[in-house]
């Protein structure tokens, strides 16, 4: 029998109106987008019928960018909240993924446990948990705090959040629910457990008042790619989204995590690595640059230096000569990856600032392809058989339609290419990604065990 060539992972980046901030001044764009339901019912429902592995929702707590007087030039301001939006969107799928960003900064981890744990019980195993440190200085000041938390510290606290809820995730063992009406035995005590976790951030007691859920635990993602996020991807995750540009450097990232997880005694098959992509699809690459070059003009240009400046980190660089070179910059404490990532493009390009805020204000410093559909899934092909990726983020630049011209063009072609699924493998988001379904910590203990 022929073998199946190995499948590569496909995820919906949804991002209110497309991932291109010039995205909603498209003749073709919903009003809105960002709370409007019907929308997002639309994409998820097409995301699905196409047999991708999962819906994905960011998520900041914070208005994108900055208040300066061009605020109002940008619709990065109004957004559903993730988790109740993929409540909704459970009712209406029955086999996609459904991933959403809760921050370890600004939240408790009985909270997230909880309220992952319900939504896979609600879509009937389909959940995951986007684990992100945060790094905007509008979160902080919506949570407490004046500044943002130092990068290091932030993921030694996400590192125990982690364990603090899977902790929480195996409260009940699979069999715990007896159910027993004749004998009036709800559950069997002995296999609840209480976590008591005492540690340097958090003190939680447990147990978690929801059952174990369908997929044992909801699928760990993480998206943070500094040092300090590879590590707690090594150590813990399941998905990692990430945003190299480049192939070679695609292929170092994958290869170094995938290393790394050894270090934790886990197989390099347990995380997927799906680098977050910008698709431009078009008759040539010509025109699909011309379609990029429409949305760029939809951006007030002043819209750009406060996109550059937080993607550097906070950095305001609108004081130096913008046809000038990039000066050097301090490491910040914001997003530590993408800062490099900027960087390290603006001096292998050679671009002025200019040219590199025009860049950043598009595709905010993720990976641009642009072509036909043929184009486009070379590659994909490339750096999925290249050893830099497991799959991919599809970050369409407008929505609804850049996600549907990839649907009904380039999924068909990397069908054809015999490297995506005609259809789904499970029912659960583990099963399709052919992640394992976790064993409960507690279920080889003797009963009455210590808990
Ligand atoms: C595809 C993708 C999705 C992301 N989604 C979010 C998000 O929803 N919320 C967020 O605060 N950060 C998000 N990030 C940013 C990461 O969480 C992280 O802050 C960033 O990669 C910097 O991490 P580092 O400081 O470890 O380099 C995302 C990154 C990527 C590549």
């Amino acid at each position: 029998m022929k073998q199946q060539k190995k499948q590569l992972r496909l995820g919906a980046f949804l991002q209110d109106v497309g991932h291109h901030i010039g995205a909603w001044r498209h003749p073709d764009a919903p009003l809105n987008a960002g709370m409007n339901l019907e929308h997002f019912k639309l994409l998820a429902r097409r995301a699905e019928a196409a047999k991708f592995d999962m819906i994905f929702l960011g998520d900041q707590m914070t208005f994108q960018y900055g208040e300066d007087e061009h605020i109002g030039r940008t619709t990065r301001t109004v957004n559903f909240e993730p988790l109740t939006l993929l409540s909704a969107l459970a009712m209406i799928t029955e086999k996609i993924g459904l991933v959403a960003t809760a921050s370890t900064s600004y939240n408790e981890p009985f909270n997230v446990a909880r309220k992952f744990a319900s939504l896979d019980h609600i879509s009937g195993g389909r959940s995951g948990w986007n684990v992100v440190t945060s790094w905007t200085l509008g979160e902080a000041l919506n949570f407490n705090r004046d500044e943002v938390m130092e990068h290091g510290l932030r993921y030694q606290r996400a590192q125990e959040f982690v364990e603090v809820v899977q902790g929480l995730w195996d409260s009940w063992e699979d069999d715990a629910l007896l159910n027993d009406k004749s004998t009036g035995h709800f559950f069997d005590p002995r296999k609840l457990h209480v976590l008591d976790h005492q540690g340097r951030f958090f003190k939680v007691r447990g147990p978690l008042n929801i059952s174990r859920s369908v997929q044992g635990q909801p699928v760990l993602v993480q998206a943070g790619s500094s040092s300090d996020g590879q590590d707690l991807a090594a150590r813990s995750a399941e998905v990692i989204f990430t945003a190299q540009r480049s192939l070679t450097d695609a292929q170092a990232f994958y290869r170094g995590v995938k290393e790394k997880m050894a270090a934790y005694g886990r197989h390099p098959d347990r995380l997927k690595i799906m680098p977050g992509v910008f698709p431009i699809i078009g008759e040539s690459e010509a025109h699909a640059r011309e379609k990029f070059e429409q949305l760029q003009s939809w951006v007030d240009p002043e819209i750009g230096w406060p996109v550059l400046a937080r993607h550097l980190g906070g950095i305001d660089l609108s004081s130096y000569p913008v046809d000038g070179p990039l000066p050097e910059l301090p490491l910040t404490q914001g997003n530590q990856s993408r800062q490099g990532l900027l960087v390290d493009f603006a001096r292998r390009e050679n671009l002025t600032i200019r040219q590199l805020y025009w860049h950043v204000t598009g595709t905010r410093g993720h990976w641009a392809i642009f072509g036909t559909a043929a184009q486009i899934a070379d590659q994909l092909e490339e750096r999925f058989t290249g050893g830099g990726a497991d799959g991919f983020n599809i970050m369409a630049p407008w929505l609804p339609g850049g996600l549907l011209e990839f649907i009904d063009q380039v999924v068909p072609e990397l069908r054809r290419r015999g490297l995506f699924r005609h259809e789904y493998a499970g029912a659960t988001l583990r099963e399709n990604l052919g992640l394992a379904r976790p064993a409960n910590r507690y279920a080889d203990r003797a009963p009455g065990g210590a808990s």
